[in-house]
């Protein structure tokens, strides 16, 4: 196994991401997330847009995944080959993709990406993020190196959990010899101990470590629901 791959296993991936409009926007403001998450303990950390790779690639000294998010509905997470390669070229030693079997916008297979990408980056990992255990095989099948399950609740295919897609990462599990990156809706320490206890490979958490706005609401509103009526 790549030695990059080798060093998340069984640990903590942090994702670090404001999205557009927000106040930490910013792509030093999130490498400085990306230091933080690395002091505390994060084996890896997924940054999206290409300025916040450049930025988290020289800030830390774990791996980078890197993304770019092209919209936010269909196939928007680093959708085509130039952003793949823009991604690459920025210095993310993964690249996470759209690994979902949904027609990419740029009209190549996912397996023409990862080809076309290793031509000009042959040491480039991919991250294919999934939404069901029939992408899971698929991108299995198209070369990607490590398979997510990031996209389950948001491609269609299946119901969106409140916390993670545990049936999904089961599923994948038995049936993909890949490691296996826990993602989406894990919002508790307990829910990533769970995903290693189930054979996840790692884990990764974005919002429930690195979004403030989010994580306020959670506890603003559990603060109002306990108040007594005046
Ligand atoms: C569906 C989609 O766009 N997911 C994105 C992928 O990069 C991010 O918005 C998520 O924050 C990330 O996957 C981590 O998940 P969570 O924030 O639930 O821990």
């Amino acid at each position: 196994m790549h030695p990059m791959i080798e060093s998340m296993r069984g640990r903590l991936v942090v994702s670090c991401q404001a999205y557009p409009g927000e106040p930490m926007r910013d792509p030093r403001t999130m490498a400085q997330v990306a230091r933080a998450v690395v002091i505390g303990g994060a084996a890896a950390v997924r940054v999206q847009g290409i300025a916040d790779v450049r930025e988290t690639v020289a800030a830390v000294d774990v791996p980078v995944i890197g993304l770019w998010k092209d919209g936010d509905d269909g196939v928007f997470i680093t959708p085509t080959l130039e952003h793949a390669l823009a991604v690459a070229d920025a210095g993310a030693h993964v690249v996470a993709l759209d690994g979902t079997r949904r027609p990419r916008p740029d009209g190549l297979t996912l397996a023409q990406t990862l080809e076309r990408l290793r031509a000009v980056h042959p040491g480039v990992l991919v991250m294919a993020d999934c939404g069901s255990l029939d992408d899971a095989l698929a991108a299995q099948d198209a070369g990607a190196d490590i398979l997510g399950t990031t996209l389950s609740g948001y491609s269609g295919e299946r119901p969106k959990t409140e916390g993670p897609d545990f049936e999904l990462v089961d599923q994948v599990v038995a049936a993909c010899a890949l490691p296996v990156m826990v993602e989406g809706r894990v919002h508790t320490p307990e829910h990533a101990a769970e995903a290693i206890r189930r054979g996840a490979f790692a884990v990764c958490v974005g919002t429930a470590i690195t979004h403030p706005t989010t994580i306020t609401g959670w506890f603003g509103r559990a603060v109002e629901g306990a108040r007594t009526p005046a």
